[in-house]
C-alpha cells in the first residue's frame, strides 16, 4: 500500500468491508447517545438535497429520533428535513421522493435564492467579481445559515453528511456543507453509504443518481467524478486499500493535501499539521 493510503485509511477510519446494518446501528446509536448526552437537544435539523448521501443521513437521523421518543416517551424529540432549494431544483422529486422514504417527522422549507442573491450583490458594490464557482460555495453557506437558523429556533443540532469519500478530497464547503455538529456517515465511502440504503429499503433512483454537489449555474448537476477529475470507484478503492492507477491515486493524494486545512478548525499558532 502507498504510504499516504495507509495513513489517510487510518485518519478517516476506512474499514475494508462492513456489515451494513451494523454500522446502521452504530449511526443510529452514535447520534442517540449524543442528544441523551447533550439533554438541550430536542431536534436533528437537515438538508436533502435529493442525493445519496443526504438520503441516507437523514433515514438514519429519523430513525434515532424515532427510537429515542419510544424509549424515553419525550414527544418533544423530532427530526426535521430541510428543503434549500435555490430557485427551482431540477431534482425536486428525488428530494420529495427521500422524505417520503425517511418518513421525516417534519418538512421546513427555506428559498435560498433571495439571500445568495442578495450576498453576491452587496459584495459586488465593492467592485469586486463574484464567479459562479464562488457564488456556488455562497450558495453552500446559505444553506448553512438556514440549518442553524432552523435547530436555533428548535433546540436543534445540525447533521453534516461528510464521509470518507468526500473528506479524503475535501468535496465539500468549507463552513457551507462542512459546517455541522454531527456527522454520522464519517469513516463510510460512497459504496459503503449504498450498501447501507440498499440495507434500509431506499428507492434505488436515489443511490444509484449521479452524485452532485450542483452549484454552478454554467455547468448545472455536474456530476462530482467530473469537477474531482477521479471516479467514486478509485476513491472507494483507495479508500479501502487496494491498489489502483497510479495516476488515479495520484490526483487523490493532491486533493487529500491540497484541502488538509479543511479537515482542522481554524489554525492557530500552536498547530503543527501543516507544517
Ligand atoms: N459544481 C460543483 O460541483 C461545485 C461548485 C462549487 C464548489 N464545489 C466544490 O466544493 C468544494 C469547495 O470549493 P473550494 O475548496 O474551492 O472552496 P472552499 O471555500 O471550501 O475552500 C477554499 C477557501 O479555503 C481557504 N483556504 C484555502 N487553502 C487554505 C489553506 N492552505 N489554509 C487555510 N485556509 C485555506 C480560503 O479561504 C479559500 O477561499 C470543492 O471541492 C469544489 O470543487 C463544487
Ligand atoms: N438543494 C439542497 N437542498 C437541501 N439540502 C441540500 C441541497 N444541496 C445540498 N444540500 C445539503 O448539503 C449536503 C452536501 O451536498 P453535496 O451534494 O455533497 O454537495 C447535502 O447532503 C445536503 O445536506
Ligand atoms: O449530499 P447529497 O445528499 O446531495 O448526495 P450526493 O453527494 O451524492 O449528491
Ligand atoms: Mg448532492
Amino acid at each position: 500500500m502507498r504510504p499516504l493510503q495507509k495513513e489517510i485509511i487510518a485518519e478517516l477510519h476506512v474499514a475494508p468491508t462492513i456489515e451494513p446494518a451494523t454500522e446502521i446501528r452504530r449511526s443510529v446509536d452514535f447520534m442517540k447517545n449524543y442528544l441523551k448526552k447533550y439533554p438541550f437537544f430536542k431536534t436533528l435539523v437537515l438538508g436533502i438535497s435529493g442525493g445519496q448521501d443526504s438520503t441516507l443521513a437523514g433515514a438514519l437521523a429519523q430513525q434515532a429520533i424515532k427510537e429515542l421518543r419510544e424509549e424515553t416517551g419525550d414527544q418533544k424529540y423530532r427530526f426535521i428535513a430541510v428543503r434549500l432549494p435555490y430557485g427551482k431544483q431540477a431534482d425536486e422529486q428525488d428530494a420529495l421522493d427521500a422524505i417520503e422514504f425517511m418518513q421525516a417527522d417534519e418538512t421546513v422549507r427555506v428559498d435560498i435564492q433571495p439571500s445568495a442573491d442578495a450576498m453576491v450583490a452587496a459584495v459586488e458594490a465593492n467592485d469586486l467579481a463574484i464567479s459562479d464557482f464562488n457564488k456556488g460555495n455562497i450558495k453552500a453557506r446559505a444553506r448553512m445559515i438556514a440549518q442553524y437558523a432552523v435547530a436555533g429556533a428548535r433546540s436543534g443540532a445540525v447533521i453534516g453528511t461528510d464521509h470518507a469519500a468526500e473528506a479524503v478530497t475535501g468535496f465539500y464547503t468549507k463552513f457551507g456543507d462542512g459546517g455541522a455538529d454531527i456527522t454520522p456517515l464519517w469513516r463510510l465511502n460512497k459504496r459503503q453509504g449504498q450498501a447501507l440504503l440498499n440495507e434500509l429499503g431506499a428507492p434505488k433512483h436515489l443511490y444509484e443518481k449521479v452524485p452532485t454537489a450542483d452549484l454552478e449555474e454554467d455547468r448545472p448537476a455536474l456530476p462530482d467524478e467530473v469537477a474531482l477529475g477521479v471516479t467514486y470507484q478509485n476513491i472507494d478503492d483507495y479508500l479501502e486499500g487496494q491498489e489502483i492507477d497510479s495516476q488515479a491515486a495520484e490526483k487523490i493524494e493532491g486533493w487529500f493535501e491540497k484541502t488538509r486545512h479543511k479537515r482542522h478548525l481554524p489554525i492557530n499558532v500552536y498547530d503543527e499539521f501543516w507544517k
